[in-house]
């Protein structure tokens, strides 16, 4: 929104603020006949807030309760770049901190949902380690790639591998874990997973397949054999995996929809989605999951 528009901006003009955290609001303005969302950070004493919208901010009043928002521009002449999405983040980690004390996460989802790429990023906000258990594989195997551990040793060995390490994990504190897209398959690991919180990253196919057609198969042994271009060949096996293990994936505490954050940020595609939008989201379910809201879980 350029500062213009941003000018015209009566408090009328907000319209069906949608909560999306505590920290955060999405706010639809229409403006000339055209829906504007916008991220709305409103501070602790609600006196003030940051209004983001294509990574830019400006300060905004809120005049009401969360429940009725209502804003005006308090510095229209002043709209500075770039969006603090840093300080949404902080906030959003801040809410889950004496919920979550200390459990680990564990993301699951399939190749290339973005486990290790939003899971540093929630490690870093919540002061956790970031751990990748197929990289825990890889070193208890002697340092083979996950491609060689199958080539020479076959997949039940990986397998196999791959619970003792989730086994070692479940009993350690304040790590981000991003596990290996079939972790999910072997009911055992989810007794391991269920000691911290797991948060499925849901991402469709079509996104999954075009990342990894991107940066090719060569480290996905499950994904490398068979012949086409790289798109066709990723999206055909992957479809096929997430049919046998969708199911599996919904064990997890709480779900990440890629789909449902961008029609929630006004986003055409999920391609538009920075994984700092995915971590908001992640950190968000989260809180929302240790709060009883959604899901459910075992106290360990
Ligand atoms: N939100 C995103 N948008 C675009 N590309 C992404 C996003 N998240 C991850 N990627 C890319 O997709 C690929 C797979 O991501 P990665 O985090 O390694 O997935 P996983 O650990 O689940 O296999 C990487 O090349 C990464 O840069
Ligand atoms: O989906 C799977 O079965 C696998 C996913 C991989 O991890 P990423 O999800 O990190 O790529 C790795 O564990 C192995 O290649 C098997």
């Amino acid at each position: 929104m350029d500062l213009k528009a941003a000018q015209r901006l009566q408090p009328s003009a907000v319209l069906q603020p949608q909560r999306i955290g505590r920290g955060a609001t999405i706010c639809r303005f229409g403006m000339s006949g055209q829906s504007q969302s916008l991220r709305v950070f409103v501070s602790a004493k609600f006196s003030s807030t940051v209004m983001h919208h294509r990574r830019r901010t400006t300060a905004l009043e809120v005049s009401s309760s969360y429940d009725n928002v209502s804003a005006s521009i308090l510095e229209s002449g002043s709209i500075h770049a770039p969006l603090d999405e840093e300080l949404i983040l902080k906030n959003v980690s801040q809410e889950i901190h004496p919920y979550i004390n200390g459990r680990c996460i564990y993301l699951v989802g399939m190749m290339g949902s973005g486990k290790t790429t939003v899971g540093k990023i929630m490690s870093q906000v919540l002061g956790y380690s970031f751990c990748d258990s197929d990289a825990l594989v890889e070193e208890e195997v002697g340092g083979n790639s996950v491609a060689d551990i199958f080539k020479q040793y076959g997949e039940t060995f990986f397998r196999n591998k791959e619970t003792e390490v989730l086994h070692k994990l479940s009993l350690m504190h304040r790590l981000v874990i991003s596990t290996g897209g079939g972790a999910v398959t072997r009911p055992i690991n989810w007794q391991y997973m269920h000691k911290g919180v797991s948060v499925w990253l849901d991402v469709p196919v079509e996104a999954l397949a075009q990342r990894i057609a991107a940066v090719g198969t060569n480290s996905r042994p499950l994904l490398d054999y068979e012949a086409g271009d790289p798109y066709t060949r990723a999206f055909m096996r992957l479809s096929a995996i997430f049919e046998e293990r969708g199911e599996a994936y919904a064990n997890a505490n709480a779900r990440v929809s890629l789909e449902n954050i961008a029609i929630k940020l006004g986003k055409r595609d999920v391609s538009e989605l920075s994984p700092t939008d995915i971590a908001i989201e992640a950190l968000e379910q989260i809180e929302k999951f240790l709060k009883g809201e959604g899901g459910y879980y075992v106290e360990c």
